[in-house]
């Protein structure tokens, strides 16, 4: 883990990023890149196993590299244990991440514990956590976000995220379009609590969201222009993270919403549904332009109400009363928290309940 204390800045950006059509078969000449070359340990997914797992496996097997290879069912402590304990046991010398959001998330908590290298090769462009130094685990009935060491590389074969249910590329349009919402609660809590603030990540942020604003048509299903589209972007919001040294430019209210969700309605819909959603609704707190984010989403094919995200209205209400207390240190629009009068009239003005 890097050192943050005292003036200095250090920021783990990711060293080679490489987005294309089969770049899944230029895993070795990545590894070869970093001087990784033995002793590669895959975490992977039930189904992205078949996907990709394999193929990796493969390739690293053939150029004789002894990888080994795991399926983790679950973003859980307990996947990190065994994880950790598989690789320690392997002699493992890094990580690789093959598959979604939860493969990835816990093999870079392993990898950090072990103090390897980690290697992110994502299978959906789902979210940001793709590239950024954070992963989301559950541990003892609740999910915390844990800071990581960022990953070395990120390999994103968009002929294999076009293959997703494009669902889940939408979602990842809903994480990037959120960095709106959370660049304006990080002015504000820059404004109200002197809290700091850094221009060139917010701008990084912002500007990110804004490509996509200015052109959502360009994102359709099994389309590879979309999908690198998309994986550029969470990109970008990876590294705007990486300069702040923190979530801000990527995450404020809106994700404080989403987080209430995972807690109140557990499984429904996706990280980034669930960001897009709440986007509408703190746009609107904000007194921004909270149509055009709506209409935007729409044209991407993203959920933008309560009942296409699966959720019933009662949760998306609780969810905003509790939102404040996900994460009480980071000042948002939503300040001590919303009255239910207050609540009830965001989410019924911006049609998410009906
Ligand atoms: N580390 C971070 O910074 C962040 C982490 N997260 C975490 O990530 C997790 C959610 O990740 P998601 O990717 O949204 O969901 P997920 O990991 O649950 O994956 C969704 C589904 O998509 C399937 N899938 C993936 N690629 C596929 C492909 N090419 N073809 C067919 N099916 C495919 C998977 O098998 C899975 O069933 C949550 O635990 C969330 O908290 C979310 C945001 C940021
Ligand atoms: O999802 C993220 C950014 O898009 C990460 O944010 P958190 O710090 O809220 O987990
Ligand atoms: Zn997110």
């Amino acid at each position: 883990m890097i050192p943050t204390k005292g003036k200095k800045k250090w920021m783990q950006l990711p060293r080679d990023v490489v987005v294309g059509p089969d770049v899944i078969y230029d895993v070795k000449d990545v590894c070869d890149d970093l001087k990784l070359r033995e002793g590669a340990f895959i975490v992977t997914g039930q189904n992205t196993k078949k996907i990709a797992g394999d193929v990796v496996f493969d390739h690293l097997d053939d150029c004789g590299y002894e990888p080994g290879i795991i399926v983790s069912k679950e973003a859980s402590m307990d996947d990190v244990k065994k994880v950790v304990s598989e690789a320690e046991g392997s002699n493992s010398r890094y990580l690789m991440g093959v598959g979604s959001g939860k493969s990835i998330d816990v093999a870079k908590l392993a990898a950090t514990q072990l103090d390897l290298p980690f290697i992110s090769v994502p299978t959906a462009a789902s979210h940001d956590g793709i590239v950024s130094s954070r992963a989301s685990i559950h541990d003892k009935g609740k999910k915390t976000s844990i800071e990581v060491n960022a990953p070395m590389a990120v390999i994103a074969d968009t002929n294999i995220i076009s293959g997703a249910p494009y669902r889940l590329l939408a979602a990842g349009c809903g994480d990037i379009i959120s960095n709106y919402t959370a660049v304006l609660d990080w002015e504000l809590a820059h404004r109200l609590r002197n809290e700091p603030f850094s221009e060139y990540a917010a701008a990084l942020s912002r500007m990110t969201a804004q490509i996509l604003m200015d052109s959502p048509e360009a994102i359709k299903p099994e389309l590879e222009s979309s999908v690198r589209i998309v994986v550029k972007a969470l990109v970008s919001s990876g590294v705007a993270m990486s300069i702040a040294g923190s979530s801000r430019p990527a995450s404020g209210s809106e994700h404080m919403f989403s987080h209430a969700l995972d807690m109140l309605a557990p499984g429904s819909a996706l990280h980034g549904e669930q960001c897009g959603v709440g986007t509408i609704m703190m746009m609107y707190l904000h007194g921004g332009d909270w149509k055009k984010i709506k209409e935007c989403l729409e044209i991407i094919g993203a959920p933008t109400t309560a009942e296409e995200l699966g959720i019933e209205d009662k949760y998306i209400l609780e969810a905003l009363l509790v939102a404040h207390e996900i994460r009480p240190e980071r000042y948002t629009v939503l300040g001590a928290g919303l009255t239910p009068e207050a609540a009830e009239k965001v989410a019924r003005l911006t049609k998410v309940i009906s």
